[in-house]
């Protein structure tokens, strides 16, 4: 089983307007409301592929109940651990450009802690858990990591998609997979990226640190996956940007749901590629009739230095 972990859900509030103007009332042309979340989107991608998946979480108050049942009514199978602190809203504003306004998220207790906790100790080694998102300020910066050691003593295995810090602690204990963006990349090891070799060397040092697989995703441009001996370059398909919330938590989706499956690294990197552009041309996340869609446009080539 595939579980999924969004410490910090959120409603993702789309407005869309045709010009944004600072200190000024803006009026509305279309609004939605989503159920939103770095970890519930790579389920919802997930469910699309027709991976069996769960997703884990907190939810609390009334736009927790909104996140909920929009989850229901989606035919997720979800296992949120309840909350007396509402859930944040995350506002996306669609102008001139994409701008986003992220809540820091709501307070949770130890209590709430602990029952969210309890259930990693379920967990075999024929499963994975896939680590999405910000956590709230309540929590300690080890959190993930804690849970990570409580994974992978069960032999379970884990992906994480955080940056910084976060993410090199975690190395060690040997990622799946993970899956910075390029400035992601530089950010984390404090250099310039100027070129594909330059964008590999770096990408190498997290296989060095421990990453089972490394994907770095480069939006329009597309994506390279480095593994210990092959360095796999694609780019992009053509299309239309629409919305690119969600982009990379889909891409996580098609690569973790195809690799666990097949054990195929190459075929895992191409659904991943197809769920990262399929989502960037659609209006919400992807559908699996748009990634199959996409699919085909994906050629994958071995890169050499
Ligand atoms: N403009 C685009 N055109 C086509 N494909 C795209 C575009 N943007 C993203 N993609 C696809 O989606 C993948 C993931 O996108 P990106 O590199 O933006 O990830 P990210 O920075 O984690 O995204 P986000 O945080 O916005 O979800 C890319 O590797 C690419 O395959
Ligand atoms: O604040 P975080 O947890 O880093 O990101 C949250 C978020 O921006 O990520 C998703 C898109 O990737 C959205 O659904 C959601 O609002």
């Amino acid at each position: 089983m595939i579980y999924t972990v969004t410490v910090n859900p959120a409603i993702d509030y789309i407005v869309q307007l045709k010009n944004l103007t600072l200190g000024e009332v803006n009026r509305m042309d279309y609004d939605n409301k989503l159920p939103g979340g770095k970890g519930i989107n790579v389920s919802r991608i997930l469910k699309e592929l027709g991976h069996e998946n769960t997703a884990l979480g907190f939810l609390g108050g009334f736009t927790g109940d909104f996140v909920d049942n929009a989850l229901q009514g989606l035919g997720l199978q979800t296992s949120f651990t309840r909350i007396a602190a509402d859930t944040r809203i995350n506002v996306k504003i669609k102008a001139q450009n994409e701008t986003e306004i992220n809540g820091q998220g709501p307070a949770i207790s130890e209590a709430e802690v602990q029952a969210f906790s309890a259930q990693f100790e379920q967990l075999t080694p024929q499963d994975t858990v896939i680590f999405a998102g910000s956590l709230v300020p309540s929590l300690s910066n080890d959190f993930y990591l804690d849970l990570i050691k409580i994974i992978r003593s069960k032999g379970a295995q884990f992906v994480i998609d955080t940056t910084g810090e976060s993410l090199l602690k975690t190395l060690p204990e040997h990622p799946l997979v993970v899956k910075p963006n390029n400035h992601e990349l530089a950010e984390l090891f404090g250099v310039q990226l100027n070129s594909i070799a330059d964008i590999v060397a770096n990408a190498r040092k997290l296989l060095d640190l421990g990453a089972q697989h490394v994907l770095v995703s480069m939006a329009a441009e597309g994506g390279l996956m480095v593994t210990k001996d092959h360095v796999y370059r694609s780019e992009a398909p053509k299309g239309t940007v629409i919305n690119s919330v969600g982009a990379g938590d889909s891409m996580i989706a098609g690569f973790t749901g195809t690799l666990t499956k097949t054990n195929d690294p190459q075929e895992a990197f191409k659904y991943g590629l197809a769920c990262g552009s399929a989502t960037t041309f659609s209006e919400d996340l992807a559908t699996r009739e748009k990634i199959e869609e996409i699919l085909p446009q994906i050629k994958i080539t071995e890169w050499h230095e």
